[in-house]
């Protein structure tokens, strides 16, 4: 079986090398470049495709692949809000992802950015680079016995749920199917939690449903002072309405390692570029904003996981077993 990674970077290919001779009969050909319209063709003579958070998979895109004679795409992560799953339906393409890799990587990433908005350390460290030692706009809050606000329960708000509960928060959530085996928090209505939250971290997939779950009218349903992060998906968060919001001084720190407007650049060196667009420089204009490239899911034990289910995933589809890990339109 042959299959063509779209996008890869080194560490990519490392994690993916290493363990590929365990699985005989796939053979794999990294290319650097992305997957969108101009770029299907080159998936001709490939059974199958590989692709990340930041692919385009478009309707247009999986016509296209499909005329290739592609069969399978190979999501090597856990979200596919970025795949048209009514295309891939009609085509008869099977879409494979991996649910889970490492839930406490983005969820320790969560609670990693929770801290650095709120204790500023990423300004500390500048600061003393400059041999500046003054505490002018380092003050933070506790975290201790406050709230935090889990918002979808599944693998990763359960880990960043217990990491909360460890640093001794009270933890609420919310979830359109709440988990009653979490006897350690108390799940409330959305208002409920907006209203009471003192760090709101969100982890719902990004559907129809939660599109700009955080909203003009959400955003004012929130404690003042509030914290809140994302590690989910840039599109739960209307970003125009989360940047009035900054301005009207709603927020204490704000926490972004997703954005709208992300796909153009994430994991891209744009330093030499004049950008195009402004959203991610406004927010980052505001002193109470700290930001990170979707980097959640970026540890060791994470890289490893997702190399060895999609690898698991591909030989399953190879050997017509069960596909656990299928994506149903
Ligand atoms: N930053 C990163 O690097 C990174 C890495 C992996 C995943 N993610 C994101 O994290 C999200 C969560 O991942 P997971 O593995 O925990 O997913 P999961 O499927 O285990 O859990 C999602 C939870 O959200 C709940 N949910 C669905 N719709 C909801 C709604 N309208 N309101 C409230 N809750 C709702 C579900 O019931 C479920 O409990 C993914 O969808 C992905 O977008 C980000």
């Amino acid at each position: 079986m042959k299959i063509l990674f779209y996008g890869t970077k080194n560490y990519d290919e490392e994690f993916f090398e290493k363990i590929l001779p365990d699985y005989p009969g796939i053979q794999i050909k990294f290319i650097e470049a992305n997957i969108y319209e101009e770029t299907a063709s080159l998936s001709k003579g490939y059974d199958a495709i590989c692709a990340f958070v930041n692919a385009d998979l478009s309707a247009p895109v999986i016509d296209a692949l499909a005329e290739q004679g592609v069969k399978l795409i190979l999501m090597r992560c856990a979200g596919y809000n970025n795949v048209d799953l009514t295309a891939t339906h009609k085509h008869g393409i099977h879409v494979l992802r991996v649910p889970g890799y490492s839930p406490e990587a983005v969820a320790e990433h969560a609670m990693a950015l929770a801290l650095t908005a709120n204790r500023h350390t990423h300004k500390a460290y500048i600061k003393l680079r400059e041999n500046n030692f003054s505490l002018n706009g380092l003050m933070g809050v506790n975290l201790y016995h406050k709230t935090a606000g889990i918002i979808g329960t599944g693998k990763i708000g359960q880990a960043m749920a217990r990491i909360c509960k460890g640093f001794g928060m009270k933890v609420i959530a919310y979830d359109l199917y709440p988990n009653k085996n979490l006897d350690f928090l108390e799940y409330v209505s959305l208002d409920e939690l907006l209203a009471t939250s003192d760090l709101i971290s969100l982890h719902c997939p990004l559907t129809d449903e939660t599109k700009h779950l955080v909203n003009a009218k959400t955003i004012d349903k929130m404690k003042d002072g509030v914290i809140l992060v994302n590690t989910s998906r840039g599109g739960l968060i209307k970003t125009e309405d989360l940047i009035t919001g900054i301005r009207e001084h709603k927020f204490f720190a704000v926490g972004l390692d997703v954005y709208e407007e992300e796909t153009d650049y994430v994991y891209e060196d744009m330093s030499e570029e004049i950008m195009q667009t402004s959203l991610i420089q406004r927010l980052l204009s505001f002193p109470n904003v700290t930001m990170t490239s979707h980097q959640g899911f970026f540890t060791k034990e994470a890289l490893s996981n997702i190399a060895e289910t999609t690898l698991q995933n591909a030989a399953d589809f190879m050997n017509q077993k069960e596909l656990k890990n299928e994506v149903l339109s």
